[in-house]
């Protein structure tokens, strides 16, 4: 079999495949920057309808696409299309990741020499062992995460969920609202249990201590990434993409929400912003998020981001401004746009506080502005990292739900005054923001931790 050899040593070339989703794009295309920084060449693979909903994704010298139909190009449609999508992508994903594959081994000189999968993608795994390719997984959540889907999906383990406080090896106590939504008796989508399993089996069916790649460093995590044993975890994180040269999946607002924040007081800014899967927050915790925020008085930005329930949007988005004569001093004093550059708006000065639904990527953004926030986690492993935003780094308070999960205004007004209020707390939580976000940085840079990690996986 020809190869690309240059000094003896194969010229790295991975095919790194990702779930089609904003929050899944953009840590792995930064990976692959990174990876090409020191060297490689990378293939990136994901579906026909990211690509449509891009437009035109970053081009860098080493980098190529390779773009696959889910079947599902124009996006899921209906709640059947939704029920199906994760055994189709699997189905559709698996030959064209063969097909992508296959190719490159057929050509003269053929070039691959790994694939890196990313979370919800565990099949890749498979297609790459029929090929004889080494394959890493690249782990978008927090390590904890990890190691709780480890241990509850390994049967050795499984009976330490049965009393609370849960106890796993070097991870906190956890109660059962700690842990991943899909793990909690109230989990609503089963399909993502049955990924997440094929995820830990995929793992423990490879060889003997196979290397996970982590977007965290080795402080934010120092125990979890050494919790499980037979997983050797590798922090390559943060990975956060610059502003530009990332890949959104939304349009972005026409405001200029960056001269607005320019007219406001340092600090004096809610920032709201619940990620990329909005839409089931109206329903359940609009009026308590509404009037919590409104009941502060303080100037605030507030990502409303595009939906399918366009008539529930404009509602929301008319809560939000007022239909009273107050309506006109919310309006300006707050400022509400479709999409905006997250990392831009947490850098900029005027920003206190982020109200977050706690995906991994929207915390390391705001560990690395060093924002303190206040925690709404929604579904998925947004529980846990609650969990450790409040208790174990100290950067933000979890707003605490009744017996049914449900969150009053007043419990949001309470959470946002103890990050944006002065004195006692707010001030502990800025301190430690300022910290994690020294750490954040310097974990990351060229010749960090997190990149010679990175730099000693391509290596090995
Ligand atoms: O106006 C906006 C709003 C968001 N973002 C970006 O969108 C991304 C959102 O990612 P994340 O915070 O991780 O949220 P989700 O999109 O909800 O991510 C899904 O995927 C993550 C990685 O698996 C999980 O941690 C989450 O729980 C899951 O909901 C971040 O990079 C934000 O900067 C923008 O650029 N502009």
């Amino acid at each position: 079999m020809a190869n690309s050899v240059k000094n003896g040593c194969r010229h790295p070339h991975y095919l790194i495949v990702t779930f089609p989703a904003q929050g899944h794009i953009n840590p792995a295309l930064k990976l692959a920057n990174r990876l090409i920084h020191h060297g490689a060449t990378i293939t990136y693979s994901t579906t026909i309808s990211a690509l449509r909903r891009m437009g035109e994704p970053p081009s860098t010298q080493g980098l190529s696409y390779a773009w696959f139909s889910d079947g599902f190009d124009e996006g899921p449609k209906s709640l059947e299309d939704q029920k199906n999508y994760m055994s189709e992508f699997k189905r559709r994903g698996s030959d064209a990741l063969s097909d992508i594959i296959r190719s490159n081994l057929d050509a003269t000189e053929p070039t691959f020499t790994g694939v890196i999968y990313s979370v919800l993608v565990p099949w890749a795994s498979t297609v790459a062992r029929e090929f004889h390719l080494p394959s890493t997984l690249l782990w978008i959540e927090p390590a904890t995460v990890l190691d709780i889907y480890y241990y509850y999906f390994n049967a050795s383990h499984n009976h330490l969920f049965e009393q609370e406080p849960i106890e796993l090896p070097k991870l906190p106590p956890l109660s059962t609202g700690d842990l991943p939504s899909f793990l909690q008796p109230s989990n609503v989508l089963p399909s993502a249990l049955v990924t997440l399993r094929e995820h830990i089996e995929a793992l423990d069916s490879s060889e003997s201590n196979p290397r996970v790649l982590v977007n965290t460093f080795s402080e934010l995590e120092p125990e979890a990434l050494t919790s499980v044993e037979k997983l050797r975890m590798i922090p390559v994180g943060p990975l956060v993409s610059s502003s530009d040269n990332k890949a959104d999946l939304f349009r972005s607002s026409d405001e200029d929400y960056i001269k607005w924040l320019d007219s406001k007081a340092e600090k004096s800014v809610i920032y709201v912003s619940l990620g990329s899967h909005g839409d089931g927050l109206w329903e359940k915790h609009m009026e308590a998020l509404t009037s919590g925020v409104l009941g502060t008085g303080r100037p605030f930005l507030w990502v409303v981001k595009e939906t399918k329930h366009e008539e529930k949007k404009s509602c929301f988005v008319d809560l939000i401004r007022g239909d009273d004569d107050k309506g006109f001093i919310r309006t300006i004093n707050s400022l509400v746009v479709g999409w905006c550059s997250q990392t831009a708006v947490l850098a900029h000065p005027s920003v206190g506080c982020f109200v977050t639904h706690c995906g991994w990527n929207s915390t390391l953004e705001s560990l690395e502005s060093g924002v303190p926030v206040v925690a709404f986690p929604q579904f998925a492993d947004q529980c846990t990292t609650a969990k450790l935003v409040e208790d174990v780094w100290g950067i933000g308070v979890r707003v605490k739900g009744d017996e049914e999960g449900l969150v009053g205004g007043d419990e949001m007004r309470r959470c946002l005054e103890k990050v944006m209020g002065g004195g006692g707390d707010g001030d502990e939580m800025r301190r430690n923001a300022a910290r994690w976000k020294t750490l954040a940085v310097d974990a990351a840079k060229e010749g960090g931790p997190s990149d010679l990690n990175l730099k000693g996986f391509m290596e090995e």
